[in-house]
This record gives C-alpha cells, sequence and structure tokens, in this order.
C-alpha cells in the first residue's frame, strides 16, 4: 500500500503506527498526540517513582549510618617495602576488625571498623568509602581522613591518581599547574589501577551528578596540608604557610 502510494502519487491515510520517523541519533519521532501524551503520562509515573524510591534509598542510608555510627574507623597495613631479601616475619595480625602488632615483645590489640590487609586493594578500601559519598549528595556533611606515620601509605590511598584518567584530566590539570614539583609527584603515582580514594571519590561523584538530572549541583574543591603545626594551601601559586604555631603562639 505504501509502495503503491508513491508510485502513483496519492495521497493516503497511514495506519497510525506508521506515523513516525527514526531519528539519527537513534529517537523516535511519533506521529500521534495521543501517544505523545501516554509517553509524559509514563515519564511523569516514572519520575514519581524515582522520587520515591530515592527516599526510601535516603532512610535506609540513615538506618545504616545509625546502626555502623556516624564514625567509622579503617586501619590499612602497607606491604613492607624491603631493600633486602632477608624475610622477615610480619609483626603484624590481622582479622576482619581486629589489628594485632606485635614489637619488642609487647603485643597491641586493636578493634576497628575495618581492616585492610597487605594484599588489599585501593578497590577494597573505595568499597567502604562509596556509601558515604552518596550521603554527601544527599546533603549530609562528609570527611574522610588519613591518619598515620610518616611512610604509612597516607597518599597512596588517598590521592595516587592517573593523569590519562579521562575524568580526573581536567581537574588534574588545574591542580596541577599549582601545585609544588613534589606534591605534583605524589598525586601522579598512581595508574588507571591503582587511583586513590580522591580521584575515585571525584569521579564517583561526578557521575552521580551527571545522571540526577532533578538537582543541580555545585563543586568546590581545596587541598591543604597540616604539617608540623603549619597549615598550607596545596592550590594557592605562593607555596607560604597560612597559619605557623610556634612554641603556643600563634601567627597569621
Ligand atoms: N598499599 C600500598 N601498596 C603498595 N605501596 C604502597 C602502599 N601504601 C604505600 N605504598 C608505598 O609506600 C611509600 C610511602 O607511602 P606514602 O607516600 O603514601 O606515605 P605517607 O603516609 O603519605 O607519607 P608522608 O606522611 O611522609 O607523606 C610510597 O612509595 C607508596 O607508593
Amino acid at each position: 500500500m505504501e509502495k503503491e502510494a508513491m508510485e502513483g502519487h496519492v495521497n493516503v491515510m497511514l495506519p497510525q503506527e506508521n506515523l513516525r520517523s527514526d531519528l539519527p541519533n537513534g529517537g523516535i519521532v511519533l506521529g500521534h498526540d495521543k501517544e505523545i501524551s501516554t509517553l509524559q503520562e509514563e515519564i511523569s509515573a516514572l519520575r514519581s517513582r524515582q522520587r520515591h524510591l530515592n527516599r526510601r534509598r535516603r532512610e535506609a542510608l540513615g538506618k545504616l549510618i545509625d546502626l555502623k555510627g556516624s564514625i567509622r574507623v579503617f586501619c590499612r597495613v602497607r606491604p613492607s617495602i624491603s631493600t633486602s631479601n632477608i624475610k622477615i616475619k610480619s609483626p603484624v595480625t590481622v582479622e576482619q576488625e581486629n589489628i594485632a602488632v606485635r614489637a619488642v615483645g609487647i603485643k597491641k590489640d586493636s578493634s576497628v571498623d575495618r581492616v585492610f590487609d597487605q594484599e588489599s586493594t585501593q578497590d577494597d578500601v573505595f568499597h567502604e568509602v562509596k556509601p558515604i559519598l552518596r550521603s554527601a549528595l544527599d546533603g549530609h556533611n562528609v570527611c574522610i581522613l588519613a591518619f598515620g606515620q610518616t611512610g604509612t601509605g597516607k597518599t597512596y590511598t588517598m590521592v595516587s591518581c592517573c593523569l590519562s584518567s579521562i575524568e580526573f584530566k581536567a581537574i588534574s590539570e588545574i591542580i596541577l599547574s599549582h601545585l609544588s614539583f613534589e606534591t605534583a609527584n605524589c598525586l601522579q603515582e598512581g595508574t588507571s589501577d591503582n587511583l586513590g580514594a580522591v580521584p575515585r571519590a571525584i569521579q564517583e561523584l561526578f557521575s552521580h551528578a551527571a545522571q540526577d538530572t532533578s538537582s543541580t549541583y555545585s563543586f568546590s574543591i581545596s587541598m591543604l596540608e597540616v604539617y608540623m603545626g603549619s597549615l598550607r594551601d596545596l592550590l594557592a601559586p605562593r607555596q607560604q604557610p597560612l597559619f605557623r604555631s610556634i612554641e603556643g603562639n600563634t601567627t597569621w
């Protein structure tokens, strides 16, 4: 029928399902008001369901935070970095939530929310951090910090990033243009497999924000170093301490 109509230049009424054209981007234009209004109804029903599920998710996350506590402590054991081939027995014994350290005849036990052993990966750590980010997007104040002696793996766990990571490239270029050589080196230590918690968190937040069409998000970033009583803005062009505490006196 369609073919005949074209050949004989006859105007015919096509069945409703034929009143549509496929767009190059895979979309479809429907030629009937009724179908459009049905789709609009479906979209608004889906939006309302999405709002309902989001509310339930926030409630569930709130309950989870109440159960697990709003402060969570993880302990990560850095693999030993040995320059010799002599194998020494690790002074650290770990279980899921306990860690024991033996040194000079003293044994010290600690309990935390989760212990990551020497073999743990950046993925394992981020898996525990991920739900907290969701909570940040829901409007809660969130802080993730690493604490430990020098050389214990704070930078590795938190910052290691890979400049070839597409999502992080733009932001890292801005950051790197401000950083000191030494800090920039730390930032560039990672590969795409071992990205630290910070670049992963940025990727995760951007990805959630891009998917959520019902809200507008604005992001800001700051990087500060607290070292030996000095506070340094790592993104400031001049690498001068903002604050220094000398023998109890505070100078600005
Ligand atoms: N989980 C790990 N797996 C492999 N290597 C690690 C791990 N954690 C740390 N390292 C390595 O150990 C070294 C010291 O780690 P890092 O620089 O992150 O320590 P830090 O706690 O930030 O030290 P500082 O306080 O002096 O800045 C680095 O060479 C890092 O690559």
